[in-house]
């Protein structure tokens, strides 16, 4: 497997293309199949729950986690990924356009309430600003939820 310079940027391309030579050269797109795939992309999702388990609510950047604990973090949050890219190559889905594509389906269901908009003019924010969603998939039904 080639290694991996400082200056190369990391997109969900290379990604891609690390793990299908990783698995070509163990002679492993045998036991890439998309339901394998999936069973461990699954797995590795659970070991990433493991960690959080017990924890109770941590705070954002988990300012008090030992250097060891970020790094393993970061080992099962690569394993979803690298799972994730692979088994959405063997489905022939690009994953990245798919996703760019979700973000704007996303924007179009769940649209930036008036009042969010007045805030972010008058530069105020608010926790529990009011927001109008969509909840269904018709698009028909919005309903006011406060977050
Ligand atoms: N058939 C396989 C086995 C492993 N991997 C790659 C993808 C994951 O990034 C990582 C998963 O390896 P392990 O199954 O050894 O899982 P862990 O690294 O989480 O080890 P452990 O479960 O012992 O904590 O290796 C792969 O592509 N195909």
């Amino acid at each position: 497997m080639t290694g991996f310079s400082e200056a190369e940027s990391v997109t969900l391309d290379l990604l891609k293309k690390k793990m299908a030579e990783f698995a070509r050269e163990r002679n492993w797109d045998q036991f890439h199949s998309p339901r394998n795939l999936l069973l461990a992309l699954v797995a590795e999702v659970g070991e990433l729950s493991e960690i959080f388990q017990w924890k109770g609510e941590v705070p954002k950047g988990l300012p008090d986690w030992k250097e060891e604990e970020k790094q393993h973090l970061g080992e099962e949050l690569s394993d979803v990924l690298l799972y994730l890219v692979r088994l959405s190559d063997i489905c022939g889905v690009d994953l990245g356009k798919a996703a760019l594509r979700k973000v704007e389906l996303n924007a179009i269901k769940y649209p930036v309430s008036q009042k969010q908009n007045q805030n972010q003019t008058n530069g105020t924010t608010n926790a529990h600003t009011t927001t109008a969603i969509n909840t269904s998939n018709d698009n028909n039904n919005t309903e006011e939820i406060t977050g």
